[in-house]
């Protein structure tokens, strides 16, 4: 089937970001047209967020099985049939595939067409054989894995998170090239599973996150064996017996079995033909202002292929703003400082807001900074879960700045603290609500507490207790 469609809002691209506008725009009445080349659901359903957190979980029950001494059971090696795991992964997204499918976006109003889209005009797209022309043009297409540029790379067999969920053959030793969210949540799971890893990164790990806090993961990482380092630059990979070999700057050889590359993403935008429509990108992605609109007024950019950071939830949230935007023409602005971030390495990684060092360079010396320890946590003592710490930053009049956490559950706990900084709760709050005992949450509590400890004890509080402890009970 072919034609000219004129839809009131036409999306490219199937992924996270994408899909939550055609649902939203088709449930509120729209004629929606949604484009998508490649697989419904796009890189979190099946590259992404999804297989590796299912492959995580995996890890996580093989891990347990060394883990019991402690408890007084006997640990054992486990029994890991890696071709049963990847039937695990294949099961979760399978699980998940119908509320991103065709038939599921069809049955609520979307005409989905099955093919890559690019501009032919300024608000007019090609999609196979059809014209679609709309006033509302939403890009999102998302993201790809960048490769970089070291020699050898092209010619060497390598995964990327496109590939490796698909593999069926556990690594005897895995490289791991970069060390951010997916090379460290990958180099755990493979370890965990009964991989030797090795992890090459050029700069910093985590570097995205407060190193007081990454410090935390990192440490756990390499007493679990993985083999993690920094300010190492890869000077070519090659072939090698039976795999593959990195040869550092300096001479030193590694060689592994396999090798996945995770060194950073590049956004899909070559094939939208974008400067036929008047629409500005960069590297980085397709430029927009804080509305997510592009450089041409029709046409909005949301998810990874804006090169704002690369989340689904911040994704999901961009589509929440297209519709009360675009849709409503209700004020809608990105607000970055709400957006969290999670690494889903064990112990998890997560933050909300300002670190330590912008607040400071933000709000200079008023800033406070509250640390409380997993160790003093009740909870994680019954679960010997002690590594970790919550911190959090507020100004010097005990706004909620940012907060970070290192530990057990962090992806859940740090849910509090977006809720905080959203609704710009002060740290008072915090420290007055009432967490069951015993929880990892009362974490939250206590940090915030220790806001007060100072003055709640120092010597005018206790001046002023010991006075009216003297007076008649009343
Ligand atoms: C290994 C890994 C783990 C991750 N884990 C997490 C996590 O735990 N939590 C988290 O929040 N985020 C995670 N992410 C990030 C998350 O997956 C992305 O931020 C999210 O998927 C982005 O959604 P999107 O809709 O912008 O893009 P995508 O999901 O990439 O969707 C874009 C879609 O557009 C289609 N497309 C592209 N160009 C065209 C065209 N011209 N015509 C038609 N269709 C087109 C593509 O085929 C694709 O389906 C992870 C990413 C990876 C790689
Ligand atoms: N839990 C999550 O939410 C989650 C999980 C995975 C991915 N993601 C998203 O996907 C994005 C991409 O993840 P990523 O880990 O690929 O990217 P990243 O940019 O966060 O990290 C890539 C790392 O690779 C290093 N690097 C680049 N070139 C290198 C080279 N030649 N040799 C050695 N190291 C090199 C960089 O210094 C960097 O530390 C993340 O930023 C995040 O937005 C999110």
């Amino acid at each position: 089937m072919s034609g000219r469609l004129t839809p009131d809002v036409c999306i490219v691209g199937g992924g996270s970001a994408g899909l939550v506008v055609a649902s939203g725009a088709a449930q509120l009445g729209l004629d929606v047209v949604l484009v998508e080349r490649g697989l419904m659901g796009g890189d979190c359903l099946n590259f992404g967020c999804v297989p590796s957190k299912a492959l995580i979980a995996a890890a996580r029950a093989a891990q347990a099985q060394r883990s019991g001494a402690a408890f007084g059971i006997a640990p054992v090696e486990p029994a890991v049939d890696f071709d049963k795991v990847m039937d695990h992964v294949a099961t979760v997204i399978a699980a998940i595939a119908p509320n991103d499918s065709v038939e599921r976006f069809e049955k609520l109003g979307v005409r989905v067409l099955q093919d890559e889209a690019r501009f032919v005009a300024r608000n007019e797209l090609q999609a196979g054989g059809h014209r679609i022309l709309s006033k509302r043009i939403v890009l999102a297409t998302g993201s790809r894995p960048a490769l970089p540029p070291v020699p050898g790379l092209t010619e060497v067999p390598h995964f990327t998170n496109e590939t490796i969920f698909a593999n069926r053959t556990l690594p005897s030793h895995l490289v791991v090239l970069g060390g951010g969210p997916i090379g460290l949540e990958m180099a755990q799971a493979f370890r965990r599973l009964g991989a030797r890893v090795t992890v090459l990164e050029a700069a910093t790990c985590l570097a995205k996150d407060d190193p007081e806090l990454s410090a935390i993961v990192l440490a756990r990482l390499r007493a679990e064996g993985i083999d993690i380092r920094e300010g190492t630059r890869v000077a070519s990979v090659e072939r090698a017996d039976g795999g593959i070999a990195a040869v550092l700057e300096g001479g030193a050889r590694i060689e592994g079995s396999h090798l996945l590359v995770a060194a950073g993403r590049i956004p899909n935008v070559e094939a939208l033909d974008l400067d036929r429509a008047g629409i500005a990108h960069d590297r980085r992605g397709i430029t927009v202002d804080d509305s997510l609109r592009t450089s041409n007024r029709n046409v909005w950019a949301i998810g990874d292929c804006n090169g704002r950071p690369a989340f689904t939830h911040m994704a999901g949230h961009q589509a929440s703003l297209f519709i009360r935007g675009a849709l409503f023409r209700a004020p809608a602005k990105l607000d970055p400082a709400i957006v969290p971030w999670a690494t889903y390495t064990d112990p998890e990684l997560a933050q909300v807001g300002a670190g330590e060092r912008e607040a400071r360079a933000k709000h200079g010396d008023g800033v406070r900074v509250l640390r409380w320890k997993f160790a003093e946590n009740d909870r994680a003592q019954t679960e010997y879960e002690t590594d970790g710490l919550v911190k959090v930053i507020t100004d010097h009049r005990g706004r909620v700045l940012g907060a970070g956490i290192a530990g057990p559950q962090a992806g859940e706990l740090i849910q509090t603290w977006c809720l905080a900084i959203a609704a710009g709760l002060k740290i008072s709050t915090l420290a007055g609500f009432v967490p069951p005992y015993p929880t990892l949450g009362e974490t939250a509590k206590r940090a915030a507490g220790s806001y007060y400890a100072a003055r709640l004890f120092g010597p005018r509080t206790r001046g002023l207790v010991r006075f009216l402890a003297r007076l008649p009970v009343w």
